[in-house]
């Protein structure tokens, strides 16, 4: 199934596309948001980098917020901008909490009724959306493919990193729920989605737990900010993924930048250095 653009806007010399598609590995229609940058084209593609958004968020808050597209319009980088979970499956409870169900997908398969087979999102992400895009829009190169991603998103573009070697040549994160089987909200999400009684489905989503076992190199770049409330509150944990990086010996800098909150305003002042981090990767 092909998209339908419901808009077009002009940025940065590119443009932004507002999709609607209808999903399979998700049953329901999903939107996204893809921006262009000026030089893409069906003979000179594009790389692509996935920017995966946290708790509450669509397509549309990085779009609108993050301010990637400036650095990416310089760099000639698309972005993708996906949707945080399933919308309107009509499930009990779906939409009663803003850190679970609708808008808190978690990039997971949940394994457990009611949203086992619903709930798809690392299907979705990994597998169908590249797919889908890279067949219908011939101004992406799908052979350069980066990843990066805010809060639950971080979790996310981290763990799809670490789990699917060669997919995605670099990832970075926005202050990251680096150790979800840790924290409040990654355990609220694990046993709902999961069930508390398969802890070993739970740690193959855990940022740390995967960086254990990773084979290979990696080179992470990771921001925080001091003055954020989520971190002070223990859902981040970005010590605890030092600490696992240095043991592993993996490369991961978690840079800590003073005052900065968990909002948009902290994503949209250093989010050109994580763009020019993937340009590295998908430029050379
Ligand atoms: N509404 C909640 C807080 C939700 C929140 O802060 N969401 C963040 C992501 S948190 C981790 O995934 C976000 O990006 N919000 C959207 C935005 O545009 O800022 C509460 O009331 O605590």
């Amino acid at each position: 199934m092909s998209f339908e653009t419901t808009a077009t806007i002009a940025s940065f010399g590119g443009k932004l596309l507002k999709l609607a598609h209808q999903a399979k590995t998700v049953p329901c229609q999903m939107k996204l948001n893809l921006y262009l940058p000026p030089t893409a084209s069906a003979s000179s593609p594009a790389p692509v980098l996935f920017y995966l958004a946290g708790l509450t968020c669509t397509g549309d808050n990085g779009a609108e917020k993050g301010f990637l597209q400036h650095k990416a319009a310089e760099k000639g980088i698309a972005v993708v901008y996906p949707d945080t979970s399933p919308r309107g499956l009509g499930i009990d409870g779906e939409d009663e909490s803003y850190d679970f169900g609708s808008g808190a997908g978690f990039y997971v398969d949940a394994t457990k009724e009611p949203y086992k087979g619903k709930y798809n999102m690392y299907s979705y992400i990994t597998r169908e959306l590249p797919e889908t895009l890279f067949s219908h829009f011939k101004e992406l190169d799908g052979s350069r493919v980066s990843i990066t991603g805010h809060s639950m998103g971080g979790h996310g573009a981290l763990t799809l990193f670490l789990k699917n070697p060669g997919m995605y040549k670099s990832v970075s994160a926005f202050a990251p729920i680096s150790n979800p089987t840790n924290c409040q909200w990654g355990q609220k999400a694990f046993g709902g989605y999961f069930g508390d009684g398969d802890k070993g489905k739970w740690s193959e989503h855990d940022t740390c737990e995967l960086l254990k076992g990773f084979k290979g190199d990696v080179d992470v770049l990771v921001d925080v900010g001091t003055g954020d409330n989520f971190y002070k509150q223990g859902q981040l944990r970005p010590e605890e993924l030092e600490k696992v990086a240095k043991e592993a010996g993996k490369s991961v800098k978690v840079r800590y930048q003073d005052g900065y909150d968990h909002s948009y305003f902290f994503i949209s002042t250093f989010a050109g250095d994580h763009v020019e981090h993937a340009a590295k990767y998908l430029l050379k």
